[in-house]
């Protein structure tokens, strides 16, 4: 898989770990822990979908960034990241969802 940006935030946010929270926005999201992050992760999403509902492209663009940051930082703290995304993915590669729905719906 191509290196790209994403993948260079993902090394930033882990190097967060254990940093100052007084000069890192990342390293005071860790110290503030779990619920905290889940927490904005939920409020960008909500966010998100409120631009969505109005339309509004740039909002959109502006607000998917931060809940798709946030997500990493989440993800970070399980000690998870976009490699483990990917192989979900790939795993689904070719799966159509009404396919998938219809094998488990009796
Ligand atoms: N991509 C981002 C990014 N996107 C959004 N944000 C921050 O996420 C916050 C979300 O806005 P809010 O108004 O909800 O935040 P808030 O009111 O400060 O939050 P709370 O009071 O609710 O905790 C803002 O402070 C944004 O600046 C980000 N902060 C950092 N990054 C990346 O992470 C890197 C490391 O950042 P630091 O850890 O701060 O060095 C940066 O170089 C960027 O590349």
């Amino acid at each position: 898989m191509a290196e790209d940006f994403l993948d260079t935030l993902e090394a930033t946010i882990r190097s967060r770990r254990g940093a100052d929270p007084t000069t890192s926005y990342t390293a005071k999201l860790f110290q503030r822990g779990r619920a905290k992050i889940a927490q904005k992760v939920g409020e960008e999403a909500v966010e998100t979908v409120i631009a969505a509902v109005a339309d509004d492209r740039q909002e959109m663009v502006s607000e998917a960034t931060d809940l798709l940051f946030h997500l990493m930082v989440l993800l970070a703290d399980a000690g998870l990241g976009l490699d483990d995304i990917r192989a979900e993915m790939m795993r689904r590669e070719g799966v159509s969802g009404i396919d998938e729905k219809a094998a488990r719906t009796p």
